[in-house]
């Protein structure tokens, strides 16, 4: 199961691919880090064609996020993407997801959120963005009421606060902190190799 293998991995890095050609070199950097997963999100119009690159390479679990349409969640998974990401919750774009039968993990930012999302029978969501919402806090928080949750904290999280996030209740973490844009651009790859490894070891298990 998709949400298993994230669970393995226990990090989630958010990239920005402003040329297609960075998607491999960048998967093989996260991948020899220990970390074989990314989400490209659909900020650029590389994405796209980043997702079905990386959907190639074996032993690499590629998602999409920043998913806003059903249109976009369509072109993804026909790309090859794994899951898909969303910053908030729809159910137009859940119920897209799941006729493809593709996982999709909505943002939620309240417990009224988390109740529409749990209505449309995820039990796994992003909590975004979490560092601005109150940060590590907030799951056990969360939690108390919706114990068959898991959650994917995201938004400001770096690898001065990735250890507060090492609950039980969290799924995986997600953060742009590994490969940021512009080492992604500069083709830094070794550093990112680097990062990814450090933020792992962050997060622990
Ligand atoms: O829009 C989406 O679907 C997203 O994926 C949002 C990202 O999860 C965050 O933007 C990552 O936050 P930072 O680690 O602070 O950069």
């Amino acid at each position: 199961m998709i949400t298993t293998e994230l669970a393995r991995i226990r990090v989630l890095p958010v990239v920005v691919i402003d040329d297609p050609r960075h998607a491999v070199p960048l998967a093989r950097a996260l991948a020899d880090g220990g970390v074989p997963c990314a989400e490209i999100t659909l900020r650029t119009p590389a994405a796209v064609e980043a997702v079905a690159a990386v959907a190639e390479l074996d032993g690499f679990l590629v998602g999409a996020g920043t998913v806003l349409s059903p249109e976009q969640l369509d072109r993804v998974v026909d790309a090859g993407a794994r899951f898909v990401v969303s910053p908030g919750f729809s159910a137009v774009l859940s119920n897209r997801a799941s006729r493809h039968g593709v996982p999709a993990i909505p943002g939620v930012a309240t417990a009224s959120e988390l109740m529409s999302a749990r209505a449309a029978g995820h039990t796994v969501v992003k909590l975004f963005p979490a560092a601005q919402l109150g940060g590590a806090a907030l799951v056990p928080a969360l939690h108390a009421p919706f114990p068959d949750v898991r959650f994917v904290p995201s938004g400001g999280i770096g690898i001065g606060t990735a250890a507060d996030y090492d609950l039980d209740p969290v799924l995986t973490v997600s953060t742009s902190w590994i490969a940021p844009r512009d080492a992604i651009g500069a083709g830094r790859f070794d550093e990112i190799t680097a990062r990814a490894r450090e933020f792992r070891a962050a997060v622990g298990r």
